[in-house]
């Protein structure tokens, strides 16, 4: 048999890789990781997530993932959704609370498109997954972004934070939209090893 593809995953953050490396693990998938902060356009998440794998593809010249991660509260109609890192970065765990005190609505859910495309100027393919839970005072400490905010409703009362990395990444938000991901690569790798090679 061929070895599998070779992908890289591109991204700046090395939660994220640690994670993708855990959920992957026992797949055939070859991946290697690029650290690389890409620059992300506004918008609606599909677009944000479409351009950021094309400009991944251009920097790597060759196949690559990319993912996208969004934090959508309920009561402010799916903000701060693409734009949470900031928020998170200027907010903080307390700040995002905050922003909820207004509302009695205090359920979000986590989103995470991973895309994929097999080199510069290829087709893109998104995969989405999503968690839904709501946003409660910081527990836990596990020091990934908002983990300590977000309380899954299928967690059985644990924030992100507070969960075994397994028992996270087996209801998470990049654990669905990855083993999407995974299960296409597997039923279409000629037809991805097609595109890999055409010029
Ligand atoms: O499972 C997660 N649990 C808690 N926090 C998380 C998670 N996943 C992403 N995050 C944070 C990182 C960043 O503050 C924001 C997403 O922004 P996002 O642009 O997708 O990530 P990033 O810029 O850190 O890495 P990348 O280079 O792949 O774009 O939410
Ligand atoms: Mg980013």
């Amino acid at each position: 048999m061929a070895a599998p593809p070779r992908i890289t995953f591109v991204t700046g953050n090395a939660k994220k890789l640690e994670e993708v490396v855990a959920i992957l693990r026992g797949s055939p998938l070859s991946i290697a990781s690029r650290k690389l902060d890409l620059p992300e356009l506004q918008g609606e998440p599909e677009d944000i997530a479409r351009e950021k794998c094309r400009l991944a593809a251009q920097a790597a010249n060759g196949a690559v993932i990319c993912e996208d991660t969004l934090l959508c509260f309920n009561a402010l109609r799916g903000l701060p959704g693409p734009y949470i890192k900031w928020f998170l970065a200027k907010l903080g765990h307390d700040g995002l609370n905050k922003m909820l005190a207004a509302y009695d609505d205090k359920t979000a859910y986590a989103q995470c498109l991973f895309a994929l495309c097999a080199g510069p100027g290829k087709p893109v393919r998104l995969f989405d997954g999503r968690t839904h839970g709501s946003i409660v005072p910081p527990r836990g400490d596990n020091q990934f972004g908002w983990d300590p905010v977000f309380e899954p409703t299928e967690s059985g009362g644990l924030t992100y934070a507070e969960m075994a990395v397994c028992d996270k990444n087996a209801i998470s938000h990049r654990g669905r939209a990855l083993t999407q991901l995974r299960d296409w690569l597997l039923a279409n790798e000629d037809t991805f090893r097609a595109e890999m090679s055409r010029q």
